[in-house]
């Protein structure tokens, strides 16, 4: 039920603020008009705000000052309370904790776990924080707190519900917790699972085992015969069969190379059909730089596809005659653009109403949708489309609620395939599965996803990939926290060419050069051979890894000369930028924090400075902290449509000479910021610097904004103290962001065992898998 449902029903709340466009509700100041003092409690004492709504508010203030809730949490709290009568302060409690889940990753507050672990329902310790005269922990305010005293007051009639109706909170109960939720979200929850189990129902292919011959025969064709299980022709078949499907895997296990064939295999599965038409495909990832990244690749794999062969194969099939000849797009949209996004408003264009026009969809990088967007993209398909999703379920999850692809593939590495799809796949494919794989109890979602297990990028002789697997281990019976920082440190000591460990030694400025010589030269020598004559697993060879000066040089050496007007020779000052462009792909710094001495603003500044003592970069502290300079790499953190620039982009200022000079005095520049374009006829698209709102110097960025690309040499700096943002997730994320070299650094010897030791905890509500699970 929509919000505006709701509040048609409820004349007396004014619900607007659930509803989709609403701003968030000013703080209100009136509710605690004469705040009252804190009073104590004990271990053995109710904490006050437990019971007294006045006290609780004073507590969200403290925590809202110290940046451990958000205003938004304690003005929902505010509102809620305003708008009804004698709503419990527990109850209120639970829906500031539940709305604060929200910006941290979790769709919902799981009451029992919070009382197990109450302090990881805060942002705690927030960044940079000083610790002097800190509000009460939640631990402390719970401690005395029970799971049925908190149930019980999740009671309201108007306030919560717990299943459809018209309360902004909804309450799901079961056997030993209950989760609250805003009801948006829970309504995400249940749209979702009900748009991916209708397309698993019973009358689902997913369920048929009579593999077609043609579907054999295509399949042969695109993938040539091999010893052993080829992963990426299972997921093909899979994926063909089912009109959901995901395909997950590592880096460089092939999901973009198995996606081309699969498009190849529909596109000639249905022109074999009578009267067929070709199928409208579209591809989709959910930023500006995942989608470009796709894009290329998929236009490389499009032209080894055999398509002539596959066009033979409907030789007597009644379309072939009359049908055109497989055609495969290679054009990928972002998924805001996809859907129609529209300013100021998170509805789309695109809608269970006015669906949208294709037959396949295939998302990229899915790991980066959040639940909202995974639910506009299945409300906006058409019931007969086919959903593809690819990407790697280890990644972190979005910033925003919701891990849907790590939730629904949270069974894959054991796949449970039915002893049915198991003979399906051997009878197609000719090689039987591990029947570790195999489970007479495997349900309908576990039949439509595969994992690809073979990384064909990093081989045994690759560290990065050798990093990547042991950091991607989870912890367990058999694999101790010991156990797996030894598996690390072995891998990080062995010598791969393409691995270095940096752990700084830092002296009384608490600072050691190693980073400043890293961040300058790429630390060349600190690889085996100095990074040289190494070869990728295409036996082609690698380039050294390079530091920030490599750019730098770019810009100053291979500068047109300045004579040439800049409006009269868009050729030569595009070819430049290219050059820039593509020399700054070479390295980049990644970092977990955002503030703070290790986080992207600490470091932006001290990696500016570093390259103006180089003579690389030229401008006063407070230009390189706040201004524009050349040589300046910015990161745009927002789509702005106007401009044609999405999240994720990256550009470097450059200085062209200023139009404007006159003619006889040329020589003036003007700094513009060049941004790779997907358009070769055009392929730098300068902007104004006065035109950029939605960017930051990225010398440093975050691990999370560093999702959908790579880097050929890839610097992870982890911070020197421990912190709940460190985790294995995010490693593994940072790590394989590296094409040919890495470069893990410990700002303090021990932050990375920490880290890798460390899971991310989500917390989705109802399984969005259940019932597609449970049939
Ligand atoms: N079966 C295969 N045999 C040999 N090489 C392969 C095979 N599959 C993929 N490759 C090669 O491995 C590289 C990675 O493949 P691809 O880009 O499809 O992987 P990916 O999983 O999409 O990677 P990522 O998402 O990490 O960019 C490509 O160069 C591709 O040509």
């Amino acid at each position: 039920m929509s919000k505006r449902d709701t509040a048609s029903k409820n004349e007396s709340m004014n619900l607007d603020l659930f509803a989709d466009d609403a701003p968030p509700a000013a703080l209100d100041s009136t509710a605690s008009a004469t705040p009252p003092t804190e009073p104590t409690a004990s271990a053995t004492q109710p904490h006050p705000a437990l019971s007294d709504t006045a006290a609780l508010f004073l507590l969200c203030e403290r925590w809202v000052s110290r940046g451990w809730l958000r205003d938004l949490d304690l003005a929902l709290v505010r509102f809620l309370d305003r708008e009804t009568q004698n709503a419990p302060p527990l109850l209120l409690l639970g829906a500031a904790l539940a709305s604060h889940q929200l910006g941290r990753g979790h769709v919902c507050l799981d009451i029992a776990a919070t009382l197990e672990a109450p302090d990881f329902a805060l942002s705690l310790p927030p960044e940079g924080d000083d610790l002097n005269d800190p509000p009460p922990l939640p631990s402390h305010v719970l401690a005395t707190l029970t799971l049925p005293e908190w149930q019980a007051a999740l009671n309201h009639p108007t306030l919560i519900s717990d299943g459809p109706g018209n309360t902004p909170l909804v309450v799901s109960h079961s056997d030993n917790t209950s989760k609250l939720y805003l009801r948006r979200y829970w309504q995400f929850e249940q749209t979702l699972h009900q748009e991916i189990a209708a397309r698993l129902s019973a009358d689902s292919p997913v369920h048929s085992s009579e593999p077609s011959p043609l579907l054999k025969r295509a399949l042969d064709t695109l993938f040539p015969a091999t010893d052993t299980l080829d992963w990426q022709k299972n997921a093909c078949a899979l994926s063909a069969r089912s009109p959901f499907a995901i395909i997950t895997g590592g880096p460089g296990t092939g999901k973009t190379t198995t996606v081309v064939r699969l498009l190849a295999l529909l596109q000639t599965l249905q022109l074999a059909q009578a009267d067929a038409h070709p199928l409208r495909i579209r591809l989709a990832a959910p930023t500006g730089k995942a989608a470009a990244r796709l894009n290329e690749s998929i236009a490389g794999q499009v032209k080894d596809l055999p398509l002539s062969r596959l066009e033979s194969l409907l030789g007597e099939q009644p379309a072939a005659a009359s049908s055109n000849a497989i055609d495969i797009p290679t054009e990928v949209t972002t998924l805001h653009r996809l859907l129609g996004a529209r300013a100021d408003t998170r509805h789309f264009r695109h809608n269970a109403a006015n669906p949208l026009a294709l037959d396949v969809l295939v998302v990229d990088e899915a790991s980066m949708v959040d639940i909202e967007m995974m639910t506009a993209l299945l409300s906006a398909l058409p019931a007969s489309a086919k959903l593809v999703l690819l990407g790697d379920k280890d990644q972190l999850a979005s910033v925003e609620a919701g891990a849907v692809l790590g939730d629904l593939c949270r069974r894959a590495d054991a796949a449970h395939y039915t002893p049915a799809t198991a003979q399906w796949l051997a009878e197609l494919t000719d090689h039987p599965l591990p029947a570790t794989l195999i489970d007479p109890e495997g349900q309908p979602l576990n039949q439509a996803i595969t994992m690809l297990r073979v990384s064909h990028r990093f081989t045994e002789t690759s560290g990065i990939g050798q990093l990547a697997q042991a950091i991607n281990q989870p912890l367990s019976e058999a694999l101790r926290e010991r156990d797996k920082h030894q598996a690390v440190h072995s891998v990080l000591n062995n010598g791969y060419a393409d691995l270095h460990h940096l752990v700084l030694q830092p002296d009384a400025q608490n600072e050691d050069s190693a980073l400043e010589r890293l961040v300058i030269t790429g630390s060349t020598q600190r690889f085996p051979n100095a990074g040289e004559g190494r070869t990728n697993f295409k036996g082609e060879p690698v380039a050294p890894p390079t530091g920030y000066s490599y750019y730098l040089s770019t810009l100053a050496s291979e500068r047109p000369d300045t004579s040439l007007a800049f409006e009269k020779n868009s050729e030569v000052y595009d070819a430049w930028a290219k050059q820039v462009l593509s020399a700054y792909s070479r390295f980049q710094l990644l970092c977990a924090l955002r503030k703070g001495p290790w986080g992207v603003e600490g470091l932006n500044l001290r990696i500016a400075k570093t390259l103006r003592s180089e003579k690389l970069l030229f401008g006063n502290d407070h230009t390189l902290e706040k201004g524009w300079f050349e040589g300046r790499p910015v990161l745009v953190t927002q789509n702005d449509y106007g401009l044609k620039l999405m999240n994720g982009d990256i550009g470097i200022t450059m200085a062209v000479p200023d139009p404007r000079s006159p003619s006889n005095k040329p020589g003036r520049s003007l700094l513009r910021v060049a941004f790779p374009t997907s358009d070769p006829e055009n392929p730098i698209h300068w902007v104004l610097p006065s035109r950029l709102h939605a960017v930051e110097t990225v010398f440093a960025m975050t691990v999370h904004k560093s999702q959908g690309s790579e880097f050929q040499h890839t610097a992870l700096l982890l911070p020197q103290t421990p912190n709940p943002i460190l985790t294995r997730e995010l490693v593994y994320t940072g790590i394989t962001r590296a094409r040919d070299w890495l470069t893990v650094i410990e700002a303090k010897r021990g932050i990375l065992n920490d880290a890798v030791t460390r899971e991310v905890m989500r917390v989705s509500g109802v399984d969005i898998t259940r019932g597609c699970i449970n049939e």
